[in-house]
């Protein structure tokens, strides 16, 4: 099976440092959209792991964050593709939850509900902690340069994580190699 995991925030859509906390501040980054149908069409299951403590935070609730993600899946279709299984951890970081990254909580979910190993996956995402949680579980940790993609460039990166421009490089990456 061909499953792709993408963080959310600074990889489908524009981060911001106060959190997105309303549809309207949900704004894909250009060619992401595309790239996600892309990849559907082209047999690519695109699943989403995603911190989301903003939820912890009070800044907006589920029902506003599921908006969001309805607001992904609708855009998609409309390229013709489709999203997979949508993953978020809602809680703050002194929870001491299982699921916030760079736990690999969530890649375990998404692995389990598909059925596949988590080794050698690709695991994209803009920040340390998504890399990071791709290396505690054997997968493979590609970064963006979107969102806080270059500054978590001049980060020690886990060894052997790939680097690419954005969402459309990896989807032409995957699709025509
Ligand atoms: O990149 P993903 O995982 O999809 O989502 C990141 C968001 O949950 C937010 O995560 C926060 O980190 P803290 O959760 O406050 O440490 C900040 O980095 C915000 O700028 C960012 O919007
Ligand atoms: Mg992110
Ligand atoms: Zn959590």
């Amino acid at each position: 099976m061909k499953l792709l995991i993408l963080d959310r925030d600074g990889v489908i859509n524009y981060d911001s440092d106060a959190y997105i906390k309303s549809v309207e501040e949900w704004i894909p980054l250009p060619g992401s959209i595309e790239a996600i149908a892309q990849l559907s069409k082209a047999g690519w299951t695109v699943a989403v792991a995603t911190n989301q403590s903003g939820i912890a935070r009070g800044y907006y609730d589920i029902a506003t964050l599921d908006a969001m993600h309805e607001r992904l899946r609708v855009l998609v279709a409309e390229q013709g593709g489709e999203v997979g299984l949508i993953v978020y951890c809602p809680h703050g970081p002194d929870e001491g939850c299982d699921c916030r990254k760079p736990k690999p909580g969530m890649l375990k979910t998404i692995a389990e509900h598909y059925n596949v190993s988590l080794t050698h996956l690709w695991f994209v995402g803009d920040s340390l902690g998504d890399l990071e949680a791709a290396k505690a579980v054997d997968s493979q940790p590609v970064l963006v340069k979107t969102g806080k993609g270059e500054k978590t460039l001049g980060k020690t990166l886990p060894v052997g994580t790939l680097i690419f421009d954005d969402l459309a490089a990896i989807a032409a990456e995957l699709i025509h190699n």
